[in-house]
């Protein structure tokens, strides 16, 4: 979290706001301090996460035009490197084939020096492997750096589940918000209309300034108070649109798909109330919540390898399926039921959670699939 230091009074429009030290410079609109955003993954959400913060970067003079996006470099079959072709192209070939993404969206393979400039981090890869990116970071960020976390999982230790927002916090020592809606980030990228919600945890200009950094007229963007809320609607609505892939590949009908997402709902409130008792029935009716459990479960990646795992009886694995299906994208469903059912099952608390831990014994061959309804 970043330090309160010396606490300011500035005038925004007649308006007083007491701001601490680090935030001060976001509102200065003066080149020297223009705010400067990379984004910490070059997948399809983050590609597309690339493509709505570049177009504002260009209207908004609180921030530098250009925005450097990490990419995890890897040679295509036509032997040249990923970010070659996306700085050449200004396409993402690999992961949002056909569409542009900003001439000021600039692809870096080097983690270390896309970050050295920047004070404001979008991070957005698949949550496995953000452990390994948040160690090579270390000592290597400035000082009043604010970040954002789009990725969707958690992080189970020994001594208990921990957020992505908070091992970016813990482990890089600053401020970090979340960001987390009904986002299929193939819709977004072609201008159809979407909400997301902003999670912050104390200080409403941060989530401000990142409400402005994303927000577009088919990209409306609320700002909760809430986390922790915000981020396990978006972590666990995975495991619940696993389930109704099963569903669907046993070809059980929509009153069944309608009666996993109530379960569901039902699963990720409890489980998020048990981990942290501050969590507001207020967030599930935000689009992290209910829109995005809704719009996974109807047209997500997890449903649809589901569906497959479910038509084939199980008898493919989910590893198989997802690199047959997805070609280098990832799904996140599977391995978030297996940490959920690590905390379920080391707390007692198995029995409380029927659907999250036979979705975890379903991906895992230890029931069939039909037992999703039994
Ligand atoms: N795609 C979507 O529609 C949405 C995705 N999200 C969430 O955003 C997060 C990121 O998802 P996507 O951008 O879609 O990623 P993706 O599913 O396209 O994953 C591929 C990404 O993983 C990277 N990768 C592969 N191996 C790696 C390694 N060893 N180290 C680091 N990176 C590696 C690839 O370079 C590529 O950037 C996930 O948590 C996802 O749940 C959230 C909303 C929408
Ligand atoms: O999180 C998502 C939409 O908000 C995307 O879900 P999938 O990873 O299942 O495609």
């Amino acid at each position: 979290m970043a330090p309160a230091l010396d606490a300011q009074e500035v005038s925004n429009g007649g308006e007083t706001l007491t701001l601490s030290q680090p935030h001060h410079n976001w509102l200065n609109n003066n080149a020297s301090h223009r705010s400067k955003v990379t984004v910490i993954g070059g997948g399809n959400w983050g590609s597309v996460a690339a493509k709505l913060i570049a177009s504002n970067t260009l209207k908004l003079t609180s921030f530098h035009d250009e925005v450097r996006m990490w990419v995890f470099e890897e040679t295509l079959p036509s032997g040249e490197k990923l970010t070659d072709v996306i700085n050449r192209t200004n396409e993402n070939v690999k992961y949002l084939r056909g569409i542009k993404l900003g001439k000021n969206v600039v692809a870096d393979p080097d983690l270390e020096n896309a970050v050295k400039d920047a004070n404001m981090l979008v991070f957005v890869t698949p949550h496995q492997f953000m452990e390994g990116i948040c160690k090579r970071l270390v000592g290597k960020i400035k000082r009043d750096t604010e970040a954002i976390s789009l990725v969707k999982g958690m992080e189970v230790k020994m001594d208990g589940p921990r957020m992505i927002s908070s091992l970016i916090s813990k482990q890089l020592g600053i401020n970090c918000s979340v960001l987390m809606g009904a986002n299929i980030a193939n819709e977004i990228a072609v201008g159809k209309f979407s909400e997301a919600t902003v999670g912050y945890r104390e200080n409403r200009e941060v989530a401000e300034k990142w409400v402005q950094l994303f927000s577009t007229p088919y990209f409306v963007v609320t700002a909760v108070q809430d986390i922790e809320g915000v981020e396990l609607c978006g972590t666990l609505k995975n495991v619940v649109a696993i389930a109704a892939g099963f569903v669907d590949g046993l070809e059980m009908g929509n009153n069944t798909k309608a009666a996993i997402m109530r379960l569901g709902l039902r699963e990720m409130k409890a489980f998020s109330k048990l981990l942290f008792p501050s969590v507001k029935d207020s967030t599930f009716f935000e689009s992290c919540g209910v829109a995005d459990l809704i719009t996974t479960c109807l047209g997500g990646r997890n449903r649809k390898v589901a569906e497959a795992f479910a038509k084939n009886g199980g008898k493919r694995s989910f590893d198989e399926l997802e690199a047959e299906m997805l070609q280098g994208q990832k799904l996140q469903g599977v391995s978030t039921a297996g940490e959920v059912y690590e905390v379920l099952s080391h707390r007692g608390w198995l029995e409380l959670f029927p659907l999250f831990s036979t979705v975890h014994e379903i991906s895992t061959g230890r029931l069939p699939p039909s037992a999703i309804v039994e």
